[in-house]
């Protein structure tokens, strides 16, 4: 496990989509995501994260102004590179605003954003974003060449992509836990705040939370799937209790 060096304390994102994506199945407005947020906000998260994919599969347009009207913590939007996302940014003003890669077809975010490859499309938006004031974030994977690019691109934050950590078994989860814990202090020495997200549960969220420069995880779905049985208020206590005996 990596040495216990910041008792800082890590900031949990709690991303609703997939509470939304439930409630798409039937087409209807139960169970809503703003819900979903009170309850976030009632239990002491840290902040909500929603991705408002191309093809709105699970947030919509119309959840970003009910949630941030429901609560006052801080959004973080998940948004592709594109000038429609950053026009729907732009006149929502989230907190946050982390870009990710999205593909029509994929069935969640199979990897980080390719950083290094688009920076004359990422710099525009990266910018826009800044002078509006939302702080960004880049969804890479914990390498050096896309932290670099992150560098290049002046992006305050940069949130790693913790799958391949997550679907690791064996040695190589250490190897890929060894990746991330790298990176997030080649950010911090570097000036950019570090965050991870994406399939983290309970059995693999410690050893992520123990990295001691991580400032934010993201966690959503597994969350959902556990509301399912214990109630999303437990199941989020749970996530945190356990983040905190890690650090
Ligand atoms: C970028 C990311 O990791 C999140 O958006 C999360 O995975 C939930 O959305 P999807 O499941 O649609 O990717
Ligand atoms: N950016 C990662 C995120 O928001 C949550 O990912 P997941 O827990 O839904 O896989």
């Amino acid at each position: 496990m990596t040495e216990r060096t910041n008792p800082g304390k890590l900031r949990l994102g709690v991303n609703i989509d997939h509470v939304a994506t439930i409630r798409n199945a039937r087409g209807g407005d139960h169970p809503d995501p703003v819900r979903a947020a009170e309850v976030v906000a009632a239990v002491g998260g840290d902040g909500i994260t929603a991705h408002l994919r191309e093809d709105r599969r699970h947030i919509r347009d119309d959840d970003l102004k009910r949630i941030q009207d429901a609560t006052d913590l801080p959004l973080n939007l998940e948004m592709a590179a594109t000038e429609e996302m950053l026009a729907i940014a732009l006149r929502h003003n989230p907190h946050a605003a982390c870009i990710v890669p999205e593909k029509r077809e994929e069935r969640t975010t199979e990897g980080g954003l390719d950083a290094a490859g688009l920076h004359n499309q990422l710099a525009p938006i990266v910018s826009q974003l800044t002078e509006a004031g939302i702080r960004v974030s880049l969804f890479i994977e914990a390498n050096p060449a896309q932290l670099e690019a992150a560098m290049r691109l002046g992006a305050p934050v940069v949130e790693f992509h913790t799958g391949e950590y997550a679907h690791a078994t064996g040695e190589q989860r250490a190897v890929e836990l060894k990746r991330i814990a790298d990176m997030a202090a080649l950010a911090v020495k570097n000036g950019i705040e570090p965050h991870a997200g994406h399939g983290l549960t309970f059995e693999n969220v410690q050893p992520i939370a123990a990295i001691p420069q991580l400032a934010e995880l993201n966690i959503g779905h597994y969350l959902v799937g556990e509301a399912i049985f214990t109630g999303l208020e437990p199941a989020i206590r749970r996530m945190r209790d356990l983040m905190d005996a890690a650090r």
